[in-house]
């Protein structure tokens, strides 16, 4: 394979992770911090370590701080985005003045932005709406989706995600130069499904994670070893047929919800993370106010996809496109999380038909 160069921009973990593949197929990574990376990228170039993944980088890394970004995308064959949804815009205003038409653009972040009139925007095409207008279609956009947790990647775990583009050449081609033995990559045109997937699950994860909560405030296991396994998994289920329904909504593949993108990532975000972690406090009985004040510092992209569907629900709801009863477990994220009421789950109302 012709060994290509590509610029990391966002030296978070999972940006950071993807440098892992790209360097076992023999590949030049450039890994750019953001403003708020300083201290990730001063420690890769002094001791060629990232701190919070606490591994080593893999050999043909080379960091630069976000002051050094003009050399570092000096003629690189693609970049990838590594920000969280907090960034979803300052990338594109970033990438923007480097960029020119022809250049591929591919992004890890999970989330999702709602329109005034309720319609659902995924973040690939939030970076492209910060691109000037005569570049937007001149630009190749990606995204990677499906259960991957970053320092699992960057231990060569075996992982299966999708990699979805509009241009689904641009997926083959970033497909073939990412998959190695244990990164095993499908290419996709149904970018908008796998991102829509992806984002919500960061939600139900956060609602699985309530089943733990609850446990603990009950007192934990009982004595004859009874847990909450099944509250979690009535809760993993409605997520996911809740995906469904808004996939189902949207008009595109719609079973993304019960493979990798939708049911596999929840399963790995439910494993532990923030999403999760927040949702066990919710279970708790804390208020959404106590609970971020002791996850203060973290990014809590599932509290983030909740605030976006608490202005697109009632709106598509409105317009006939999702019906209440079909999204009981996101109104009650909503409630809790955006109107911080005190957690009340009827499960009564879950499992409506599909359809
Ligand atoms: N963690 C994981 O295992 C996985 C994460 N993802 C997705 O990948 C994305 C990145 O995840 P992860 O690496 O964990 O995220 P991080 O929280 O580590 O953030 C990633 C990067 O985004 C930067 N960032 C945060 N806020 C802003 C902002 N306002 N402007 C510009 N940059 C900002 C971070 O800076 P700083 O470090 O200072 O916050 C960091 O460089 C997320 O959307 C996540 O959902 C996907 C699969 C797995
Ligand atoms: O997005 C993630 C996995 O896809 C990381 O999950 P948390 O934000 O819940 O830690």
């Amino acid at each position: 394979m012709k060994k290509i160069t590509a610029a990391i921009v966002g030296a978070g973990v999972m940006g950071t992770a993807t440098a892992w593949p790209l360097s076992d197929n023999g590949h030049e990574i450039r890994l750019v911090g953001t403003h708020l990376d300083r201290d990730i990228i001063q420690s890769c170039k002094e001791k060629n370590f990232h701190p919070r993944l606490k591994r080593e980088l893999p050999p043909n890394v080379t960091p630069y701080y976000l002051e050094e970004i003009e050399t570092a995308l000096e003629g690189v064959d693609f970049i990838l985005s590594g920000v969280n949804s907090m960034g979803a815009h300052w990338i594109g205003q970033t990438l923007a003045p480097y960029l020119k038409a022809g250049d591929t653009v591919i992004a890890v972040t999970k989330g999702l932005e709602a329109e005034p009139g309720g319609s659902l925007l995924i973040l690939p095409e939030v970076l492209r709406a910060e691109l000037p207008a005569g570049l937007r279609e001149q630009v190749s956009l990606a995204a990677i989706g499906g259960p991957c947790i970053a320092g699992e990647l960057a231990g060569r775990r075996q992982s299966c995600v999708f990699f979805g583009s509009r241009e689904i050449e641009t997926a083959r081609w970033l497909a073939d130069i990412y998959r190695t033995d244990y990164y095993h990559v499908q290419p996709t045109s149904e970018m908008v499904a796998l991102e829509v997937a992806v984002a919500l699950k960061n939600a139900y994860a956060l609602g699985v994670g309530l089943a733990a909560g609850m446990l603990k405030a009950s007192g934990g296991p009982d004595t004859a070893g009874a847990y909450m396994h099944n509250t979690a998994a009535a809760l993993f289920a409605q997520g996911a047929t809740e995906i469904h329904h808004i996939l189902t909504m949207l008009g595109v593949d719609e079973h993304f919800a019960y493979g990798l993108p939708g049911a596999g990532d929840l399963f790995v975000t439910s494993r532990g993370g923030r999403s999760v972690t927040l949702g066990q406090l919710l279970g708790e009985g804390k208020s959404i106010q106590e609970a971020r004040a002791i996850l203060k510092g973290e990014t809590l992209e599932a509290a983030l996809v909740i605030e976006q569907m608490a202005v697109a629900l009632p709106k598509l709801e409105a317009r006939g496109l999702l019906r209440a009863q079909d999204m009981p477990l996101m109104h009650t994220l909503i409630d809790v999380v955006v109107n911080a009421q005190p957690l009340r789950l009827d499960f009564d109302a879950m499992f409506s038909q599909l359809g």
